[in-house]
């Protein structure tokens, strides 16, 4: 093993985007290149992870390297290894602003450098020269922000094939939609085996300035609401109902322009069945990771039973895959759509598959109900607040739905099995994540559960 290699092993498993923690390793390998040979001198691995429980994953890490200890990059130090008489000094390239326009000048230059390939979308202005500050609080990705004009998303887990990000964004571009951030470049990577795609390692973006997501708007309205325990939310300031309604209408719009530039299909008679069975499986699934979810499947596989009875009439086409609150930004004149990755624990392929809109409608739908409950959390008992957030749901979900139909001619709505069940397949997705993310906040989608199940 390489003196790198090593220090990999000790520094990635403490990283946030590092998704494996706690796998026991049973191999690591890198191949690595030079992106720029000075000021500073910036290189990307290739960082392949092999565990002793399952299949091995490939992160990508740039690194930086400088002669001396850079004392204000301490936190980004990875470490030192040497060589030829003397040692020189590894930091996260993504950390280390002097690394950062590196990205920005390849992708202005469309350049080639080794197996990297740096494409630049059209004509679009990519503000090269500015260095990048990396976005705190990221989770499986890591971002830089450029001046207030750019955003660069590092994945840092690389698949083959195009990242549903770029692929969504990109297609999208021709719709002018005033709902996304248009894109301003991508950047690939060769797989080692000559057979797979490229993977898809970064995608720039025109940045949102002056936006505020909608997960900080919406609970900041649910704790207006707490304040006053005996007001409803229409007689609260801070109402969010016309926020909602307004998100509504943006996602049908984003709906209807991946529909007009993307596949389209209405579901055939075995879809029904194969959505109920996948559902079905991702509930055994996720017994085992949270058992108590035992006590809701015979509910939950009704309700997935009746997907396949009722067969409502679906056109399939891609969607967003994993659309809640934090994925939005609300700016001075409307909503913004971010992040059309899909879930981020499935498999690329699959997030690729064509679905009913109506799953993104029910993310969302739950994700105001994450926002009106996520404070009982602290309050279990406190019946007059449940009551209050159970009102600050309701009303926020029919603005929203409201706003959907609106705008799309559609109600998606108006008591559908479908969405009911993408519902209670979302919690089911949201107790696994709540269980190995944040297990305080596992109850959130339990309880949710107990009342999609349970008979109105
Ligand atoms: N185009 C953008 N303009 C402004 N802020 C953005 C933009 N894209 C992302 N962000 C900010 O970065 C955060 C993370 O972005 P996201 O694409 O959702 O990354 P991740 O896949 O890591 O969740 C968002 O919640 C948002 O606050
Ligand atoms: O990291 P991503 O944004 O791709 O999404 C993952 O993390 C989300 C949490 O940040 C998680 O969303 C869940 O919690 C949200 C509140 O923090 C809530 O608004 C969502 O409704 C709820 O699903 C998401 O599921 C997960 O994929």
């Amino acid at each position: 093993m390489s003196a790198l290699t090593d220090l990999l092993r000790d520094w990635m498993p403490h990283q946030r985007w590092f998704g494996s923690k706690g796998r026991e390793w049973t191999d690591i390998s890198e191949d690595g290149f030079l992106l720029d040979r000075s000021d500073p001198v910036l290189s990307v691995h290739r960082v392949r992870v092999t565990y002793a429980d399952g299949p091995s994953e490939t992160y990508l890490v740039p690194l930086s390297w400088r002669d001396h200890p850079a004392e204000d990059l301490e936190s980004a130090f990875v470490g030192a290894v040497a060589g030829d008489g003397r040692e020189t000094y590894a930091y996260d390239a993504m950390r280390d602003r002097d690394a950062t326009a590196s990205w920005l000048i390849h992708l202005v230059n469309a350049s080639t450098v080794g197996p990297m390939h740096f494409h630049p979308a059209g004509v679009a202005y990519i503000p090269e020269g500015l260095p990048g500050d990396i976005v705190s609080g990221e989770q499986s990705n890591t971002s830089l922000i450029y001046g207030s004009e750019a955003i660069l998303k590092l994945f840092r887990r690389l698949e083959p094939g195009l990242n549903p990000d770029v692929e969504v964004h990109d297609a999208l571009r021709r719709t002018e939609n005033p709902h996304i951030a248009p894109l301003l470049g991508h950047i690939e990577i060769d797989d080692p085996d000559p057979a797979n795609p490229p993977a898809t390692v970064a995608m720039l973006q025109t940045f949102v300035p002056n936006a505020s997501d909608g997960w900080r708007l919406a609970t900041a309205s649910v704790r207006d609401l707490y304040m006053e325990g005996d007001l409803h939310a229409d007689e609260v300031g801070g109402d969010f109902a016309a926020d909602s309604e307004r998100l509504g209408a943006a996602t049908a719009s984003v709906h209807a322009d991946m529909a007009q530039v993307l596949p389209t299909e209405p579901a055939g008679d075995d879809w029904y069945a194969a959505a109920a069975a996948q559902m079905d499986e991702r509930l055994t699934a996720a017994i085992e990771i949270v058992p108590q979810l035992a006590e809701q499947a015979d509910g939950l596989r009704s309700l997935y039973a009746e997907v396949a009875r009722s067969r409502e009439p679906v056109v399939r086409q891609r969607i967003h895959g994993d659309l809640h609150l934090g994925q939005v930004l609300r700016t001075a004149t409307g909503w913004i759509v971010l992040d059309f990755e899909g879930e981020p624990a499935r498999p690329l392929a699959s997030r690729r598959e064509l679905d009913s809109p109506l799953r993104d409608v029910a993310g969302m739908l739950r994700s105001f109900d994450y926002a009106a409950r996520h404070m009982l959390v602290e309050q279990p008992d406190d019946a007059q607040r449940a009551y209050r957030a159970q009102e600050w749901a309701a009303r926020n979900r029919a603005a929203y739905c409201d706003g959907y139909s609106a705008a799309s001619g559609l109600d998606p709505c108006g008591g559908s099995p479908l969405l009911r069940a993408f519902e209670a397949d979302k919690a089911v997705y949201e107790c696994v994540y709540e269980a190995r993310n944040r297990p305080h906040w596992l109850m959130i989608p339990l309880n949710s559960l107990s009342r999609l199940t349970s008979p109105e």
